[in-house]
């Protein structure tokens, strides 16, 4: 089974005006709320390709019906730990320019983290753990990493969707894919990243410092794979960007709902690729159509 955890969800609320002016009164043309958080997002994705999975994570107040309400509606298995305090809200402005506003989150009682934390006893080898999204201000920034252990020792995968200290810190645990985009790398790394070959040797650091596969996603410039024996690439397809907010969570959901079904890197990739810009190209998450309308159009070329 695949999990996927949200420690931090939210109710996404995209807003849509033609200009915003700070400090003046501004009225919407178009407003939308949907279930949000990175773990969810890849929960969705592997729904739409039709992979089993389960949705973990904390859910509370009315904002946590709202998510965990809208979730079941669609069938996606859920079991999220409930919460006293609410879910928080992410603004994400549509305007001349993409603007988001997210929360920092609930705080979470001892009693809270600990019935979550103990669903990770009953994990296998066959599991597959995805974390993906920030912390809430309640859990240290070891959360991730104890649970990482804990996954490990039971023999089971785990990816992880995170930046900074607290990924590098987890490549020695082997993580089936790590994906940060090209600006994360550099930062990663403090350099300034100014070809490909610079990226594909920063990330080829990551292979060295324990990932299984490295992805480097490029927005709208497409996304590279680095694994032990070869490099890939791929241009993105062209099309109209609608909504690029979850197209690196759609990928990692494509990446490793197809990984762990085929053992096939290439092909998991192709799926990866596909779903990040089905994404960009759909006002909500991507769909399983428009999926497969994407997969065709998807290029991989070795680079040498
Ligand atoms: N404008 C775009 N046109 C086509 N494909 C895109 C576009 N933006 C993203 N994608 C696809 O989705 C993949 C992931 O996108 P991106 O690099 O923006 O991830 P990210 O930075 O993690 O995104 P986010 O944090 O917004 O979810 C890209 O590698 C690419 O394949
Ligand atoms: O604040 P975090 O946890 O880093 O990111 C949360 C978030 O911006 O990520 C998703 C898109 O990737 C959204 O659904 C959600 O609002």
């Amino acid at each position: 089974m695949i999990y996927t955890v949200t420690v931090n969800p939210s109710i996404d609320y995209i807003v849509q005006l033609n200009e915003l002016t700070l400090g003046e009164v501004n009225r919407m043309d178009y407003d939308n709320k949907l279930p949000g958080g990175k773990g969810i997002n890849v929960s969705r994705i592997l729904k739409e390709l039709g992979l089993d999975n389960t949705a973990w994570g904390f859910l509370g107040g009315f904002t946590g019906e709202f998510v965990k309400e809208s979730l079941e509606k669609t069938g996606l298995k859920t079991n999220f730990t409930p919460i006293k305090a609410d879910t928080r809200i992410n603004v994400k402005i549509k305007a001349q320019a993409e603007t988001e506003i997210n929360g920092r989150g609930p705080e979470l009682t001892k009693e809270e983290i600990a019935a979550f934390t103990a669903q990770f006893d009953k994990l296998t080898a066959d599991d597959v753990v995805i974390f993906a999204g920030s912390l809430v201000p309640s859990l240290s920034d070891d959360f991730y990493f104890d649970l990482i252990k804990v996954i490990r020792q039971k023999g089971a995968q785990f990816v992880i969707d995170t930046t900074g200290e607290s990924l590098l810190k987890t490549l020695p645990e082997n993580p089936l894919v790590v994906k940060p985009n090209n600006h994360e790398l550099a930062e990663l790394f403090g350099v300034k990243l100014n070809s490909i070959d610079d990226i594909v040797k920063y990330g080829k650091k990551l292979l060295e410092m324990g990932a299984q596969h490295v992805l480097i996603s490029m927005a709208g410039d497409g996304g590279l794979m680095i694994t032990k024996d070869k490099v890939y690439r791929s241009y993105a397809p062209k099309g109209t960007v609608i909504n690029s907010v979850g197209a690196g969570d759609s990928m990692i959901g494509g990446f490793t709902g197809t990984y762990a079904k085929t053992k096939d890197p290439l092909e998991a990739f192709r799926y990866g690729l596909a779903c990040g810009s089905a994404t960009a190209f759909s006002e909500d998450l991507a769909d399983a159509k428009k999926i497969n309308e994407i997969l065709p159009m998807i290029e991989i070329e070795e680079y040498k």
